[in-house]
């Protein structure tokens, strides 16, 4: 089924939550809502849901006007970041919740239940409580309860964020499963972490000041983000200014061979595991450096353009130059990108 959100405002007193989005996600197809906090995303899911009525604009599910319609008539499963499970409903109980609110016959209740325990893997804890649950097994549970009543659409908001880093790990496989699982659902999915958005939205709608930024499908707002803003929040893009000079691109004086400029375009986009050391690049000092495990990460400043200090991932088996010594950075052109400048 379509969701489709047409020039939708949501205001809470003079606050305005949410100014003029239009979105729409097609059936089987999952779109992410990235930003930062405060900037909308879940004003925007409550909005599809019916728990908050948009100042303007229209909701529609495929092609029908739910703008007035309350949440539970919109046949929409949603799952929020507190799991928000019955505490004094067992797992099957809380699973069961929405069919028998729903009448549907005893038989095709202890069906479906059974079914969506087994599809997140919790069958052997249908009898428990919630409070007798991890986080990630309750969170599974408010995934069955959702999935349970077969909605056209799931909206799903930080259902990872209450959960330890191993236990998101987990559960994020356990969602690209379910993605395959119920292929036809339209999945909004709100979150403010970039590789989760990366790891499962087809399309990416990064939000900011209540207003939609950029929207396109994942891989091309990573590769070649429109925005200083997506570069930088989506990838932790470095943004450095560059000089035009005819076709060539210049950062710090230094022409960058294989980029070519482009009007209206005043920042260079490099991601910081792109960035290579090596002879003939732009001279740069290193002011700080981090293990991080797998790599190394160097803060440098840049001559020439004493407001900007980049940051470069060393891959671990690389020498770590010592703090204050100077270096080359190469920038591979396959690896720029050039972007507006902001302008607020
Ligand atoms: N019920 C409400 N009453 C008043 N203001 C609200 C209400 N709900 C949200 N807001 C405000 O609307 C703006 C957007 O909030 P929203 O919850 O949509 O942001 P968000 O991007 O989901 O943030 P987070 O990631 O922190 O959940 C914020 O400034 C928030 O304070």
């Amino acid at each position: 089924m379509t969701v489709q959100l047409d020039d939708v405002s949501v205001h809470f007193g003079r606050t305005c939550a949410l100014e003029g989005l239009s979105l729409t996600v097609a059936a089987g197809e999952t779109v992410a809502l990235l930003g930062p906090s405060g900037s909308g995303k879940s004003t925007a899911l409550k909005a599809v849901a019916g728990f908050v009525r948009p100042s303007i604009g229209r909701i529609r599910l495929a092609g029908q006007d739910v703008t007035d319609l309350p949440p539970a008539k919109r046949g929409i499963g949603v799952v929020v970041q507190q799991y928000a499970l019955f505490p004094h409903l067992r797992v099957a109980d809380n699973v069961a919740f929405g069919l028998r609110a729903a009448r549907k016959p005893k038989a095709e209740v202890t069906r479906r239940v059974a079914e969506m325990l087994a599809m997140v893997g919790m069958t052997s804890y249908a009898k428990r409580f919630p409070r007798e649950l991890s986080g990630g097994q309750q969170q599974r549970v408010a995934i069955a309860r959702a999935l349970a009543i077969q909605p056209k659409v799931l909206l799903l908001d930080e259902p990872l964020a209450a959960l330890d880093a191993q236990l998101r790990a987990d559960m994020l496989g356990e969602l690209q499963k379910l993605r395959r699982e119920v292929p036809d659902v339209a999945i909004i999915y709100v979150t403010h972490d970039q590789s989760e958005a990366l790891a499962l939205a087809d399309r990416i709608a990064v939000m900011r000041d209540a207003r939609l930024v950029d929207i396109a499908p994942a891989a091309q707002l990573y590769a070649t983000p429109p925005s200083a803003f997506t570069a930088s929040f989506l990838g932790g893009a470095n943004l450095l200014p560059v000089e035009s000079v005819g076709e060539d691109v210049k950062v710090a004086g230094h022409v960058l061979p294989g980029v070519r400029s482009t009007p209206g375009k005043e920042l260079l986009c490099i991601r910081p595991h792109a960035i290579r050391l090596g002879s003939d690049g732009v001279p740069v000092r290193v002011i700080a450096t981090q293990w991080r495990g797998a790599s190394n990460q160097l803060t440098c400043t840049v001559e020439g353009l004493p407001d900007v200090s980049v940051r470069i991932d060393l891959p671990a088996d690389r020498q770590v130059p010592a703090l204050g010594a100077q270096v080359s950075m190469v920038l591979p052109a396959e690896a720029c990108s050039l972007v507006p400048a902001e302008r607020r």
